[in-house]
């Protein structure tokens, strides 16, 4: 069962979506703030998406969430410009997240 797996998921979100104080990474980004952001970004992820498939148990182990976690931090740094607020926090982002799920650091759970 998924009920360790999905206890670590929790933690980690609790901690990285804290860091999001200004919410830019909380929910999907919509073409109607982001122009033509559906255009470029062909694979959207965002906070709440990761808790739904979390609950639905769509995460194997800790490297799959962490795989989500890069994806939107990467989303953000494609489709906005160096110099914008959105591309730094998501570059500030990456390095906690990293940080918090070290590669070697991780232990796969198994299902
Ligand atoms: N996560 C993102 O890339 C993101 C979030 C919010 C937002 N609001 C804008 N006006 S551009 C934009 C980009």
């Amino acid at each position: 069962d998924n009920t360790n797996l999905n206890a670590c998921i929790d933690h980690l979100l609790r901690i990285l979506s804290r860091k999001d104080k200004e919410g830019f990474f909380q929910y999907p980004v919509t073409d109607q703030f982001a122009p033509g952001y559906s255009q470029i970004i062909l694979r959207p992820m965002d906070f709440s998406t990761m808790r739904k498939k979390m609950v639905q148990d769509e995460y194997a182990n800790v490297l799959e969430f962490r795989s989500d976690f890069e994806l939107m931090c990467e989303n953000a740094m494609k489709y906005n410009r160096p110099d914008t607020i959105y591309w730094q926090a998501a570059k500030k982002l990456l390095a906690t997240g990293s940080k918090l799920m070290h590669k070697d650091k991780l232990i796969s759970f198994r299902r």
